[in-house]
């Protein structure tokens, strides 16, 4: 009856195999062990493994890749959260589960807090809603994280783009008018295995009881800032990139057409994740440095 992880080798999934060990006997599976296209194969999983826990760290994540894979996604992003939700409701699991800032349309012009009309403006954000709404409707105990821009050592992220652009480019133009929090995927391990410790592994959840936070690291700013700071961090020209981070051009994101429409405000007011768990939301920055001097150590 321990905790029972999918998606372990995703960027979360990577830091969660490590915050979540000392809490439970831990089962961590990977695309190997369990396709989460195939919900019969989940609930075998699930059968078998009778976790007092789920932490789903799986998804589909590919944003443009979604708005022509319409049919994965929803599998991935919307189907096999609701299976999962509802075997833990069956068997009286607790579902941890992360959501994205693509749900808000990005037309607040403050942050965002979790009560906000919701309104995706691509197919991943749809996906990732309907994910939510499955979870709610399954009866069962959930946590729902809503997290934004995440990056870590483990896995492809705009940090490792940025870093592979600036050693084949002469120049970088990234857009100034969307604007979000950078959120490690340490933080949010490390935050799920303190929320997952007060709340007594989901022991004082009540019966159905389904949470919904925002979870995102403080100081937010454009991705363009992004940019800059991580070619700052890494030292720009003196560092072996091909230019510095002043070179990098801010554009509208109407100069860099994609196919899926992001939100220009992403930002997340976490005051009640802090409040009900008495936690303190931490800058990304620290984080990118030792992301930074790991790549750098390697
Ligand atoms: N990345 C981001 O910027 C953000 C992510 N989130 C959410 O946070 C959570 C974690 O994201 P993150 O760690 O970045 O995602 P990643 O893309 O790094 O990891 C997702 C994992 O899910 C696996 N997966 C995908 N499809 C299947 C499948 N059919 N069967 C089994 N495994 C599968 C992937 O395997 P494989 O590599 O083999 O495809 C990968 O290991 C997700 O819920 C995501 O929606 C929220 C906001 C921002
Ligand atoms: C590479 C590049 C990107 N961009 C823009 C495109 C986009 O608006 C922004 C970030 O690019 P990405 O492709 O990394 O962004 P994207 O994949 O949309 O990142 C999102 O992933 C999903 C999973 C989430 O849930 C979100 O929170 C968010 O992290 O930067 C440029 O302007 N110039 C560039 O050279
Ligand atoms: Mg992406």
């Amino acid at each position: 009856m321990g905790i029972l992880l999918l998606g372990k080798d995703g960027q979360l999934g990577w830091e969660l195999q490590r915050a979540l060990a000392p809490l439970a006997p831990l089962v961590a599976c990977g695309r190997g062990e369990c396709d989460l296209s195939d919900p019969a194969a989940l609930r075998v999983l699930v059968a078998a493994a009778r976790p007092a826990v789920i932490v789903n760290a799986a998804a589909y994540t590919a944003v443009d890749k979604a708005e022509s894979d319409a049919a994965t996604a929803h599998a991935i992003n919307a189907e096999a959260p609701r299976v999962l939700a509802e075997c833990a409701a069956a068997s009286g699991a607790l579902l941890i589960h992360y959501s994205t800032d693509y749900v808000y349309d990005g037309k607040k012009s403050a942050p965002y807090v979790e009560t906000d009309a919701v309104a995706p403006q691509s197919v991943y954000g749809r996906s990732k809603l309907a994910g939510e709404e499955g979870i709610r409707a399954s009866g069962a105990r959930s946590l729902v994280f809503r997290t934004s821009w995440v990056f870590g050592e483990h896995g492809g992220n705009f940090v490792r783009t940025v870093l592979r652009l600036a050693r084949e480019r002469d120049s970088l133009s990234v857009v100034d008018d969307q604007v979000g929090s950078p959120t490690p995927a340490a933080l949010i391990a490390d935050v799920t295995a303190a929320a997952l410790l007060r709340l007594d592994l989901g022991r004082r959840l009540g019966d159905g009881e389904s949470r919904l936070y925002h979870l995102a690291a403080a100081n937010p700013l454009s991705w363009c800032g992004f940019a800059r700071r991580i070619v700052e961090l890494a030292g720009g020209r003196a560092g072996g990139l091909r230019f510095d981070a002043q070179a990098i051009r801010a554009i509208p994101s109407a100069e860099y057409p994609t196919p899926a429409r992001r939100p220009a405000n992403s930002r997340l007011d976490c005051s009640k994740l802090a409040a009900d768990f008495d936690l303190h939301l931490p800058d990304w920055q620290p984080y990118l440095q030792r992301m930074l001097a790991q790549i750098v150590a390697r």
